[in-house]
């Protein structure tokens, strides 16, 4: 038995940013660093079920193409596994009907390493076909047989790299393996006149959920002895292993983010899921130098009412060099604080550098320009003259999924009250940055 691979090291992806699909030189190096000395790392692959019709959640779309945060589900799920560099491909089984809108999702969101089969009538025929283009060396294929196949279902967003190098570790040395839950509820077995005959003891017995690896081998020699009623109605590849393959898989705890959506409430859930991780980080790019000036004041307050949230500060004129850092980091959320003049013209350097970057192709990016309205130095009218623009070039970059708004804080005020409009503005910005709502773009907030 090939003994064990290496414990998991850094991810050389990261250095790319999560988002990105590193380089073929990249992906050598990631594997020579995660392969020790005399170990030789096992091709990994993986495969998708997507050709189900979501009817538990009761909409016409199809639940792995429905939106969350206006993109598809599936997107999600494909950018988690291109985030894992040791991943070589990623098979997903579609529709004919939706292998179109497949192959729209994988160019406007850039994914790599995907090839794509046509779905089967049951989940278990789904992934079948998405083993049996691995194993077969067709003459035009750009696949080939992995020595460990990973099967994820396509409607579980968030699956991290360390449960899936856990179940391929494993399964390099079972044969199998599956990630498993605590149950919630306690399984009941009803008897024929529909009374309970008798439950399960809760403690005892587990959720089996995804990711799941096996050697390629074992999973898809037991694909090719699977009875018409297994693949009809089953709906457990680790029983298929057993059944057929005598493998007994090896367990691994998950995460409680590894959950399936199947209802319309888990959509919900993974959208405020997607949002709160989207919103840890804040930029805060200041046009002034002098540090006593009210606008860094407004970053304490910030930093201080987002205890949790890291917030950067950066000038303007560091911005080029500096915003490539922070795309780095995934910052998706920006607030330009605008003391010193209410043109546009730093936003729209901004937004045109955050074009560049094409981080708003993933995520909804919210940009906030913060005006101190000094109204004494200012005719009130010639300043909302100017700051009124933010309505139209709003509605121009909410097309690239920027969602840009306004925020006035009056100034300048005695200490109290200008405090409480400091924490004020605090508060709308940061609600603005967790909703992130499409609807608020090109308004002027008061605080
Ligand atoms: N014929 C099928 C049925 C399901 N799946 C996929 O298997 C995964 C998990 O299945 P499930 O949650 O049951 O999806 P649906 O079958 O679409 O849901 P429902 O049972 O509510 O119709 C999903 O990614 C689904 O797209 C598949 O590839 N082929
Ligand atoms: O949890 C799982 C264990 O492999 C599967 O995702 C689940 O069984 C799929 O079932 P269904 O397609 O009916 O949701």
């Amino acid at each position: 038995m090939e003994p064990r691979p290496a414990a998991p090291r850094p991810r050389l992806c990261d250095s790319l940013g999560a988002d990105q699909t590193p380089s073929a030189s990249t992906l050598n190096a990631a594997r020579a660093e995660a392969r020790p000395a005399g170990r030789r790392a096992p091709a990994v692959a993986a495969v998708l079920p997507a050709g189900g019709s979501g009817e538990r959640m009761g909409v016409p779309t199809p639940k792995q193409f429905c939106p969350v945060l206006e993109r598809p589900l599936i997107s999600y799920t494909l950018q988690a596994l291109e985030r894992v560099c040791w991943i070589k491909d990623i098979v997903v089984a579609v529709t004919g009907e939706n292998m179109e809108a497949m192959k729209g999702i994988i160019q406007k969101y850039q994914h790599q390493r995907i090839s794509l089969v046509e779905a089967g009538v049951t989940r278990h025929r789904s992934i079948f076909n998405g083993l049996k283009a691995l194993a077969e060396d067709q003459p035009d294929s750009k696949l080939s047989k992995p020595e460990v196949v990973i099967i994820h279902d396509a409607v579980r967003p968030f699956v991290e790299e360390d449960v899936l190098l856990k179940v391929v570790t494993a399964a390099k040395e079972y044969g199998a393996a599956g990630a498993i839950r605590p149950l919630v509820s306690t399984v009941i077995s009803p008897s024929a006149d529909g009374c309970l005959d008798h439950s399960l003891e809760r403690a005892r017995h587990r959720a089996s959920e995804m990711p799941q690896a096996f050697l390629f081998d074992v999973i898809y020699e037991a694909y090719q002895q699977c009875s018409d009623y297994d693949l009809e109605f089953g709906t457990e590849c680790l029983q298929l292993a057993l059944k057929y393959g005598h493998i007994k898989a090896k367990l691994v705890e998950g995460s409680p983010d590894l959950w399936k959506v199947t209802y319309k409430r888990d959509l919900y859930a993974a959208e405020s899921i997607i949002k709160e991780r989207i919103s840890q980080h804040i930029c805060l790019i200041m046009d002034t130098k002098d540090e006593n000036h009210v606008g860094h004041r407004l970053e304490e307050v910030l930093k201080d009412e987002l205890n949790h949230v890291k917030v950067t500060s950066r000038l303007p004129c560091h911005t080029g060099r500096d915003l490539d850092q922070i795309v780095s980091e995934q910052c998706y959320s920006y607030v330009c604080v605008n003391v010193m003049t209410s043109d546009f013209e730093e936003i729209r350097k901004l937004v045109n550098m955050l074009e560049e970057s094409n981080l708003s192709i993933l995520y909804p990016v919210v940009v906030i320009s913060v005006y101190f309205l000094d109204y004494k130095s200012v005719p009130f009218d010639q300043k909302m003259e100017n700051l009124m623009q933010i309505r139209e070039y709003a509605k121009e970059v909410k097309k690239r999924n920027i969602l840009l708004c306004g925020l006035l804080i009056y100034y300048p005020q005695d200490e109290q009250k200008l405090q409480e409009s400091l924490r004020q503005g605090a508060t709308i910005i940061a609600t603005l940055i967790k909703e992130r709502n499409s609807g608020l773009v090109g308004q002027l907030l008061v605080a």
